[in-house]
């Protein structure tokens, strides 16, 4: 018989109101030893779901709360299993005297993700879909958590089973052909095989092509702020970030270390990295700020390569120029509100991006927000659950097309059905992978530790 479990399930910080979630076969009986309705009768026996007001009582038998609770019967819960939900307040007193409370009468600790994975073995929800539960715990954008909703409800599951059902049935057919290596095989096999094949390649293929974006969904893209000193880096992070962030002065050298802040420009996380202003300096301390700007630099997917547009191009500049060789650049025209002294064409000359602004008033600030999202390949994507937001699947997804397309060119030469059985096979395996149907053990428990304790 599995363990009955507890957790917390609302935030670690002390909020009005907390949850402790208990799943498992001993959940109505332990419930009711704690808890005791003000209209009399037991916990277990209220209505499905219903919240029932009543005293909390803690492993001695005192009252700790006044709260709400109520239970879900097995197997309509989110684990399938009885559950329980205690909803107190949620001072750290009163959620871990509750907890221990529980403890003392048989439950234990959930492991992190331990509820999701018992919906996931319960046939709740398939891998996929318990993998969008923790992006839409972790989502910061909305967008994020449009995507991650879509694909709780299914989106990337329902595609997957799809494909692989069809390669099922293809397997199955040529393995009946196999048995009989005298008979001619009836082309049609081969033909409707093909055609099979080399949907799914393509449809695989365009959904591992897909996280290149997703991952920037939901990880954000670093992005540096490099310039030489003075062309107002700090004053771009502030005036982008909307805050008084960095230290900002007319000295040349202001900036030391690296400075973070993250924005959000419509689906994009931008965490943004102002660095010191690159220049050839003897002074020791400066050097390391330049080393770490240009470290940064390196571990960054974009680059707002910052100008000076009331002076001309120095050689700092043109070092600056030299740092953002082969990346994601945007060259930003700092000091719009200023005359103009600089030579914008050979600045156009070296980036494809261009854009002029004033840290200062504001100005062209919007265009720089447009831009960003258009550069990383943002712009007017939709989050209906297409977008692939995980590591494992994409790669996943990349194994079975290329074992997809391994099995097309095998049908496509006619060759012997024991080698589009085989590579079909390993398709189905990748496919299975991603909704869980044939994963790994340990794969699973991976994939569930990272998940936070009580979902
Ligand atoms: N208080 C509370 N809020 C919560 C959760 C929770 O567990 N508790 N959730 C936890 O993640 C999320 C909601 N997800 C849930 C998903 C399924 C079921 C559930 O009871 N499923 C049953 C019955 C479905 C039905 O009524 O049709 C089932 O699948 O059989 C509950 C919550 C977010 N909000
Ligand atoms: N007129 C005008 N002045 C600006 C603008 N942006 C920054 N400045 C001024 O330029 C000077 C340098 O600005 P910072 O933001 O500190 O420059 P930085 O690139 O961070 O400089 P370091 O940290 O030394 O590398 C300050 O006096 C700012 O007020 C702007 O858009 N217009
Ligand atoms: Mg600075």
């Amino acid at each position: 018989m599995s363990k009955t479990i507890a957790a917390v399930a609302t935030g670690p910080a002390a909020g009005p109101i907390g949850i402790i979630r208990v799943s498992g076969p001993q959940t109505l009986a332990i419930v009711d030893t704690i808890f005791t309705p003000q209209g009399g009768g037991a916990l277990s026996e209220r209505p499905n779901r219903l919240l029932t007001y009543g005293a909390l009582h803690s492993r001695d038998g005192k009252v700790i709360d006044h709260c709400l609770c109520c239970v879900m019967h097995a197997p309509n819960s989110y684990t399938g299993e009885d559950m329980a939900e205690i909803q107190c307040h949620g001072s750290p007193a009163v959620l871990s005297e509750t907890l221990s409370a529980l403890f003392a009468k048989g439950a234990v600790q959930a492991e992190p993700g331990e509820f999701t994975r018992r919906a996931f073995l319960a046939g709740k929800m398939d891998l996929s879909g318990a993998e969008a539960v923790h992006d839409l715990v972790t989502a910061v954008t909305t967008q994020a958590a449009e995507n991650a909703a879509a694909q709780l409800d299914g989106v990337v599951g329902t595609h997957i089973f799809e494909i692989r059902q069809q390669l099922v049935d293809l397997v199955a057919e040529f393995l009946a052909v196999v048995d009989y290596p005298d008979e001619e095989i009836d082309s049609h096999l081969f033909d409707s095989a093909c055609e099979i094949l080399h949907r799914a390649t393509s449809e695989l293929y365009d959904m591992a092509e897909t996280y290149e974006r997703g991952r920037i969904l939901r990880e954000g893209i670093p992005c540096a702020i490099l310039g030489r000193p003075n062309a107002g880096k700090s004053s771009l992070l502030n005036a982008l970030a909307g805050v008084d962030r960095a230290i900002v002065t007319n000295i040349p050298g202001t900036t030391r270390d690296v400075i973070e802040e993250t924005i959000r420009i419509g689906a994009v996380v931008l965490r943004l990295y102002d660095t010191a202003g690159l220049r050839d300096t003897q002074d020791p301390v400066e050097k390391m700020g330049i080393d770490r700007a240009m470290k940064q630099a390196q571990a960054s997917s974009l680059i707002l390569a910052v100008f000076d547009s009331s002076d001309h191009i120095s050689d700092d500049d043109l070092m600056v120029i030299a740092r953002t060789h082969g990346k994601r650049t945007i060259a930003v025209l700092n000091k719009s509100d200023l005359p103009s002294e600089l030579d914008v064409q050979n600045i156009q000359r070296h980036f494809d991006y261009v854009v002029s602004v004033s840290a200062k008033t504001g100005e062209g600030l919007q265009e720089l927000y447009d831009l960003i999202p258009k550069v990383v390949g943002m712009d007017g994507m939709s989050f209906d659950g297409s977008t692939i937001t995980n590591a494992r699947q994409a790669a996943a997804l990349v194994r079975a097309a290329e074992r997809c397309e391994e099995a097309f060119v095998a049908a496509q030469l006619g060759m012997t059905p024991d080698a589009i059985v085989m590579d079909a096979e390993g398709a189905i395996a990748a496919l299975g992978e991603i909704t869980g149907q044939t994963v790994r053990d340990d794969i699973v428990s991976t994939i569930f530790s990272k998940f936070c304790v009580g979902k």
